[in-house]
């Protein structure tokens, strides 16, 4: 079979777009953990995943995301960004509800982040604190900036499902630069007790008011440059702790650029929801040849690149790593 794909990122988190939704593809099961595997190893095409992109009948469009590794994830926020703007090219809305696993989400085209770098907003919900939504295995309904001791003896740690689950901690630069958050990461994202569904990691630090950077460990990749879901919950987490406030842009730097988040709390609902805010930059058209049973054997028949977005994207890029070379 041929693929026509797209290769896009949210913050240098990248993933290629495969079109459900107005051409006749189709893919059992195995053969979308199959494809994910295939196609995002990094020394062949390489991504952090795959996002399909599917018709819904309770939406304008449905979002499903692979990880790197095959599993399926129940969110993904900068791939939702990367839907957002696709949907948006196909379907001419710019704003649109998107069905994935766990919610029906708003998205929509924002004001550019970077002069002339495409943007957009999404809805990060539902959010939840109870241990049991992640899951995480201990005798407590919540942990919000509590030790853990099963897994570090001084750390305060986070806990929450935005759905996807998320342990976040606070960090000083010399923990930052250490090497603790792969090894924390491999702990839990291996056969363990605390996270049976192993978890994304995020390592957080203040930069200044109003500004904070996220490292996160990803379940079912590893390190990536950056986590939508994870910087939204990062954010989060820094209002519940008053270092940040509610309803107020945060900017979110990362490895991979940086986005801006807003949180919400509905006092009538008792809940939490974030808006996502960052780029969706499309890096190349592809090709492929793929036999499904053998999808590791893929074939490109053509790559055509998006010169004038990515060497744009490079200018945000470059500025924010000059100004991360100090802020850390
Ligand atoms: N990169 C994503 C999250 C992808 C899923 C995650 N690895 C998981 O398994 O939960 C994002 O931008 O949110």
């Amino acid at each position: 079979m041929i693929i026509e794909g797209l290769k896009s990122h949210g913050s240098g988190n990248d993933f290629l777009i495969i079109d459900e939704l107005t051409t006749n593809l189709t893919f059992t099961e195995q053969e979308r953990e199959k494809l994910a595997k295939a196609l995002c190893d990094r020394g062949r095409l390489g991504a952090d995943g795959i996002l399909f992109v599917m018709k819904s009948e309770q939406a304008d469009c449905r979002m499903r995301v692979f990880n790197a590794d095959g599993s399926e994830a129940s969110m993904c926020g900068n791939g939702l960004r990367c839907v957002a703007r696709y949907a948006n090219d196909a379907l001419g809305l710019d704003k649109m509800i998107v069905e994935t696993m766990k919610a029906n989400l708003l998205v929509e085209k924002t004001k550019d982040i970077y002069k002339g770098i495409p943007t957009f907003k999404v809805e990060i919900s539902p959010v939840s604190f109870n241990v049991k939504d992640l899951p995480l295995i201990i005798e407590r309904e919540t942990l919000q900036n509590e030790p853990l001791p099963e897994l570090h003896s001084s750390l305060l740690f986070s806990a929450l499902a935005v759905p996807n689950p998320h342990l976040i901690t606070l960090v000083d630069s010399e923990i930052l630069q250490s090497g603790l958050q792969a090894d924390l990461s491999a702990k839990v994202n291996q056969p363990n007790e605390l996270f049976p569904d192993g978890v994304n990691v995020s390592f957080v630090k203040e930069l200044e008011p109003g500004s904070i950077y996220v490292r996160t460990y990803e379940r079912g990749v590893g390190f990536t440059n950056a986590c939508g879901t994870a910087m939204s919950a990062s954010s989060l987490v820094t209002c519940s702790i008053g270092l940040n406030e509610l309803e107020r842009e945060i900017s979110v730097y990362n490895n991979g650029g940086k986005v801006k988040c807003v949180v919400h709390f509905d006092e009538k609902k008792q809940t939490y929801s974030i808006d996502l805010i960052g780029n969706a930059t499309y890096e190349f058209k592809i090709s492929l040849e793929i036999d499904k049973n053998q999808p590791e054997q893929f074939v490109i028949l053509e790559k055509q690149k998006f010169e004038e977005e990515t060497s744009l994207y490079a200018k945000l890029q470059d500025e924010v790593q000059t100004y991360l070379q100090t802020a850390l």
